[in-house]
């Protein structure tokens, strides 16, 4: 695409007098090829300004900067590069999200979870799907790696790209606070917008619970803001108290689900098992009795979610409800290790207070004897939440055991001093994660349970900026090998 065909899309430029043929946008001066757009985007760690120069040595054909730049190729001067990346990305890839259903899950816990239970019913209603979020990135049953669980304006919408180009009908992704805050999907066109729930994290980033709920109101404040031919949802959980706050922001139609509060999809006559969870859906199209694999109060939030938003998609209702009877887990969510030993072992991605709450609580109904709760909190990453994790622990748990997550830049005995405020009664503390897992796995007798929280599907530790392979599945089974 030629430069000033690229630019057009962004107002009250100055158009550079070259108009070179643009051959790929890029942000990070080391993918630059020989006819690359390069955007400096002043970040948090790095100023991309800095490395305009060697972008060009690359051969970056023009540069996009918020201030003038002396190169020897052109230099679009604009207010807000990262902004504008999202503009040239979207008309560059030639607006992707406008040919396939796209469908964006935010929330505080449970979107990877709901975000996987979609694309099953999705499948099972033989659709093509894409899928973007933590785990990873997946065009039909082709996945990719990534690095967020929701990527800059750059990647996704090259991403989305490539699902049109391989017949996706419907894309199903994660959409973080800290994306819709930084800009990374605005240009993207959500056809149906989930919030699953608000409770505390990321408070370093968002500094205050009304910031952070106002990040995700982004989500539901940019979907259809239009009643002619407005075909677009917001499906919101009716017994989370900022669902009342998205209904006032978003001019879409509102679909609610709930277990309290009356709202559209409603589970009652819940039944809690050891292995799954039976209940009775309600429905604008009858009720149905749903019998699942999946456990726990919290997945039944989860479950509604998807049932709401794939039935605003015109899937038929008894296929739904098939494809999420069909469905197991997703990989480090309540997944349980097996080594043939005669307690539970349970890996899952409760980082945050309200989700280990819940996990420890589905725990306390099947547990017969002892929960050992092996819990950790990252480094560089909201640190008020660190003594809440470790009284929940001590709260919910019978033996808690304080270890270390993955510390990033900070000192691990740093992160459990802050965890240790919240403790009380008897915890211990084990700094080394192999060493905690491996003394509960030694201790743990016939109908114990042993939860290894936070890590989840994480196959890596971060100490310091080195990563390290690690896994809790693998480290719990050659544990219990071993006992
Ligand atoms: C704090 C934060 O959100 N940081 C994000 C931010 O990075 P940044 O602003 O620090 O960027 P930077 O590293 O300073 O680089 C600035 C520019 O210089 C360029 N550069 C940099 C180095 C170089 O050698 N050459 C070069 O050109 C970079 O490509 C970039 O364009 O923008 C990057 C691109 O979008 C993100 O990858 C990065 O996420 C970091 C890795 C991160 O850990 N973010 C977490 C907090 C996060 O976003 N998490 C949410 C999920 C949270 C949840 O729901 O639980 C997520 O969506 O992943
Ligand atoms: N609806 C829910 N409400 C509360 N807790 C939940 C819910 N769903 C899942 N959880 C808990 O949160 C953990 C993370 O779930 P999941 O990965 O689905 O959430 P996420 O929102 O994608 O998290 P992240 O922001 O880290 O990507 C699970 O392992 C479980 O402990
Ligand atoms: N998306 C979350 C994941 C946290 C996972 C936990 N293992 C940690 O490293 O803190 C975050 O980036 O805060
Ligand atoms: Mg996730």
């Amino acid at each position: 695409m030629e430069l000033h065909t690229l630019l057009q899309s962004i107002p009250f430029i100055q158009m550079p007098v070259d108009n070179p043929e643009i051959s790929s946008i890029e942000n990070n001066h080391k993918k630059v090829k020989q006819g690359s757009l390069f955007i400096c985007i002043t970040g948090l760690v790095f100023d991309g300004h800095t490395f305009a120069k060697e972008a060009v040595v690359n051969g970056a054909a023009a540069i996009l900067s918020e201030r003038t730049l002396d190169l020897d190729v052109p230099v679009i001067v604009v207010k807000d590069t990262t902004r504008a990346m999202a503009i040239l990305a979207n008309a560059f890839y030639g607006h992707p999200t406008q040919k396939l259903q796209l469908i964006g899950i935010t929330g505080t816990n449970g979107k990877t979870t709901t975000s996987h239970l979609i694309e099953a019913i999705f499948r099972e209603n033989k659709k093509v799907t894409g899928l973007i979020g933590t785990i990873n990135m997946k065009i039909g049953d082709r996945t990719i790696e990534t690095k967020n669980t929701t990527p800059d304006s750059l990647v996704l919408q090259s991403v989305f790209h490539d699902m049109v180009n391989e017949q996706v009908d419907t894309a199903i992704m994660e959409v973080s606070s800290h994306a819709l805050v930084q800009g990374r999907v605005n240009g993207c066109d959500y056809d149906v917008a989930i919030f699953t729930n608000l409770s505390q994290d990321h408070l370093d980033y968002h500094h205050t619970m009304e910031e952070y709920r106002l990040a995700k109101s982004l989500l539901f404040s940019k979907l259809g803001n239009s009643y002619y031919e407005n075909k677009k949802f917001a499906v919101l959980n009716a017994d989370d108290e900022a669902t009342k706050k998205f209904i006032v922001e978003t001019s879409a139609h509102i679909v609610t689900y709930g277990i309290e509060s009356p709202s559209d999809f409603m589970a009652s006559n819940i039944i809690l098992e050891n292995n799954g969870t039976r209940f009775t859906l309600l429905t604008p199209d009858g009720n149905r009795d749903i019998a699942m694999n999946l456990m726990g109060r919290f997945n039944i939030y989860n479950v509604l979610a998807s049932i709401a938003a794939a039935y605003v998609s015109n899937i038929p209702l008894d296929l739904i409800v098939h494809a999420i009877e069909k469905a197991t887990g997703v990989p480090g969510r309540f997944e349980t290790v097996n080594g043939g030993q005669d307690f539970s072992v349970i890996v899952d991605y409760a980082h945050t207070p309200d989700s280990l709450e819940n996990v420890l609580k589905t725990i306390q109904q099947f547990a017969k004897k002892r929960i050992f709760a092996i819990v950790g909190c990252g480094g560089d990453r909201d640190p008020s939440k660190r003594p809440l994790m470790a009284e929940i622990a001590c709260k919910y748990s019978t033996d808690p055991i304080f270890t270390s997550d993955n510390p990033r830049s900070e000192n691990p005995l740093a992160i459990l001093d802050d965890m240790e405020k919240g403790a009380v009664g008897n915890y211990q503390i084990i700094p080394d994660r192999t060493e905690a897992i491996t003394t509960a796995i030694q201790t743990a007798r016939n109908g114990d349970v042993v939860l290894i929280a936070g890590k989840g599907h994480e196959t890596y530790q971060i100490i310091g900026d080195q990563v390290f392979d690690f896994d809790d599945r693998l480290v719990a089974l050659k544990a219990l090998k071993e006992r």
